[in-house]
């Protein structure tokens, strides 16, 4: 079945414990933890330490680390010792070395995902299928939550599920970025495992209600 990814990009950080502990309970399958270091993108979010206090707060939830970061390979040890499940890194920011840093992740004992900017050739992605546990396609540029879905995405994930099917592979595909009640399904259709979704939960009146909509229950 379809997991939802909760960014909690869009939760009130005052309350992060709180915020993160209703979702949850309302259907969401994962926590979607946004890195973004003012250079890769941008904008500045946050670091290990935010994760560190969630996960010790909410030990049994599942992380899902995006690093929208220069250098992802500095980092990994860090998310992964603060309670990284998953961690994925953005291909444009290492072109040459994406193999070493796909190493030190594993290293980490953590899954390892690769990410995709909209305007990198899907086609980027395909020698990873297989390679990683995952691989993120952005449906927004990376930098920001609460923008608009592009509206090519869902033939991109198309093309990446043909691939994965050709070559027999269960590389799980998540998208990221403006995912909602209309977008969600459409990204499903064309293939995608996991939806990442920030705005639309977080300020939903009723949150569980669009987690039963993205589930393909409503
Ligand atoms: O990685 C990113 C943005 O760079 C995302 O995870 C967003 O934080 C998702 O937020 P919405 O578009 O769902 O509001
Ligand atoms: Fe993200």
């Amino acid at each position: 079945m379809t997991k939802i990814a909760a960014s909690i990009l869009s939760a009130d950080f005052a309350n992060l414990q709180h915020d993160c502990t209703r979702l949850l309970q309302e259907g969401a399958d994962l926590l979607h933890i946004d890195v973004m270091d003012g250079h890769f993108v941008p904008n500045i979010s946050y670091g290990a330490p935010v994760l560190q206090c969630l996960h010790k707060a909410l030990p049994d939830a599942y992380y899902d680390v995006h690093l929208m970061i220069s250098d992802p390979a500095r980092y990994a040890a860090d998310f992964a010792k603060a309670g990284a499940g998953l961690i994925t890194f953005h291909l444009e920011a290492v072109p040459d070395t994406a193999e070493e840093v796909i190493a030190a992740i594993r290293a980490t004992g953590c899954q390892v995902g690769i990410s995709i900017r909209p305007g990198t050739p899907v086609e980027a992605a395909f020698p990873y299928l297989g390679v990683v546990d995952l691989i993120l396609v952005m449906s927004v540029e990376p930098g920001f939550g609460g923008q608009k879905f592009l509206p090519g995405t869902p033939q991109r994930l198309a093309a990446l599920d043909a691939e994965r099917k050709r070559r027999g592979c269960a590389t799980i595909l998540e998208v990221d970025g403006g995912i909602n009640a209309e977008t969600g399904p459409l990204c499903v259709q064309a293939g995608a495992d996991w939806l990442v979704a920030g705005s639309s939960l977080f300020h939903a009146a009723d949150p569980a209600a669009v987690v039963r909509l993205l589930h393909g229950q409503a």
